[in-house]
C-alpha cells in the first residue's frame, strides 16, 4: 500500500515515521510536486491541486477537524477529486479534550466576573460585585456534533443550564436539544453564553450577525471557536457597544492571521487566542487513520466520511 503525505506547517519526518509504524508494510512518502506516482491513500491539508487531480485513490484523510478549505478548493477545481473517492477528517483524536479546557476555562472566566475584576483592578479599585447565579447563566452550543457534544460533556458537572442547536435532535445527558432552522429562535432566547462549534458550510456562513445576536439574553457572551467565517465582526462589535453583548472570546477570524487594522485586537471586552482551540495532536491522528485505514482494507465499517454535499 503506497501513502503520500501533504501538510504545509506539520512536522512530515514525524508523521512518515510514524505512520510507517502503525501500517507495518505501508509505503509513506511526503508528496513533493512532480511525483505522479500511484498511491492508494492521501493524508493532506491545503493539498495543492496537483497533488490529487487525476489520482485513482482508495481514500483521502483531511488531517483536520474542518473540511472547508479542501471543499472550497473542490468548488473551484471539480476535477480535483472524483466523486467516487472518498473523503475523511478528523474525529476527535484529542481535539474534544482541547475544547473542553477552552470552553470550560472561559465560561467559569465570565461566570466568576474575572473580566469585571481585571478591568477594575486596572483602575485600583478593591470592589467585590454581586455574584452571577447559576440559573442565569444558560451555555448555548450552536453545532451539537463531535466536538460540541464534549464540550456539553465537560460543562454538564458544573451545574449551568445547558442547551445546543444541531441538524437533527440529540440526546445528550443533561442537555437541552434544539434542531433545525425553526428551532434557532428558541435556543437563542435565554442563551447567555453562545460557543460556536458548527462546521462552515454554504448553510451557516455569517449566522452569527446581528439578528441572531439580538436575540441573546441581555449582557451574553460569544466564544467563537470553529470558523472566522461564522461570525460577522461589524455585527459583533455592534452588539458589544450596544450593550447586548458583554464579552467575546475568538479563537478564529474572518481574515487569518488577523490584519493590524482589525479593531477586534484593542476591544477591552474581546479576548482572543490565534487559531490554537484545538490542533491536531499527530500520535492520535497517526492511530485514528491507521485504525480507519485497516478498517478500509478489510472491508469492514468506518466513520468520520465527510458528506461532500451537505459541507461536512
Ligand atoms: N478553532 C479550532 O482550533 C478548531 C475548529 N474546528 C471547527 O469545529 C467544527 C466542528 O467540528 P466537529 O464537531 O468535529 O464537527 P461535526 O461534523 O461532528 O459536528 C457538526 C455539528 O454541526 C451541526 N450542523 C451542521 N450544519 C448545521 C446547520 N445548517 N444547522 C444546524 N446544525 C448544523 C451538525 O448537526 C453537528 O451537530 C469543524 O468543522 C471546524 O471548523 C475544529 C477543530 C479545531
Ligand atoms: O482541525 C481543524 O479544523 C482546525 O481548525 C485545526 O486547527
Amino acid at each position: 500500500m503506497d501513502i503520500i503525505f501533504y501538510h504545509p506547517t506539520f512536522d512530515t519526518h514525524y508523521w512518515l515515521k510514524a505512520l510507517s509504524a502503525a501500517l507495518p508494510g505501508a509505503r509513506v512518502r511526503e508528496w513533493k510536486r512532480g511525483d505522479n506516482q500511484p498511491a492508494d491513500y492521501a493524508l493532506v491539508w491545503h493539498p495543492p491541486v496537483e497533488m490529487l487531480q487525476g489520482r485513482e485513490l482508495k481514500a483521502v484523510f483531511a488531517l483536520g477537524a474542518g473540511v472547508d478549505s479542501i471543499l472550497n478548493k473542490l468548488k473551484a477545481h471539480p476535477d480535483m477529486l472524483a466523486d467516487s473517492i472518498p473523503l475523511f477528517r478528523l474525529e476527535d483524536t484529542g481535539m474534544g479534550e482541547q475544547m473542553q479546557e477552552y470552553a470550560v476555562s472561559q465560561v467559569l472566566h465570565w461566570f466568576r466576573r474575572f473580566d469585571d475584576y481585571q478591568a477594575l483592578k486596572q483602575q485600583a479599585r478593591w470592589e467585590p460585585l454581586a455574584d452571577y447565579q447559576r440559573e442565569d447563566f444558560t451555555v448555548g452550543i450552536l453545532g451539537a456534533g463531535v466536538l460540541g457534544s464534549k464540550v456539553a460533556e465537560a460543562l454538564a458537572p458544573w451545574g449551568f443550564p445547558l442547551r445546543c442547536w444541531s441538524r437533527t435532535r440529540k440526546a445528550y445527558p443533561g442537555v437541552e436539544s434544539f434542531a433545525g432552522t425553526d428551532e434557532l429562535s428558541s435556543f437563542l432566547q435565554g442563551t447567555r453564553v453562545l460557543i460556536n462549534l458548527l462546521p462552515n458550510t454554504g448553510e451557516t456562513v455569517g449566522i452569527i450577525n446581528s439578528t441572531l445576536l439580538n436575540q441573546l439574553a441581555d449582557n451574553s457572551y460569544v466564544m467563537n471557536l470553529a470558523r472566522g467565517v461564522h461570525l460577522v465582526e461589524a455585527d459583533l462589535l455592534k452588539a458589544l457597544e450596544s450593550g447586548k453583548l458583554k464579552g467575546a472570546m475568538l479563537d478564529v477570524y474572518s481574515k487569518e492571521p488577523l490584519p493590524a487594522e482589525s479593531p477586534l485586537w484593542a476591544h477591552p471586552r474581546v479576548a482572543m487566542t490565534p487559531h490554537v482551540a484545538a490542533v491536531t495532536r499527530p500520535a492520535e491522528a497517526v492511530s485514528y487513520i491507521a485504525h480507519t485505514i485497516t478498517q478500509l482494507e478489510k472491508g469492514e465499517p468506518v466513520t468520520g466520511r465527510v458528506d461532500r454535499q451537505r459541507g461536512y
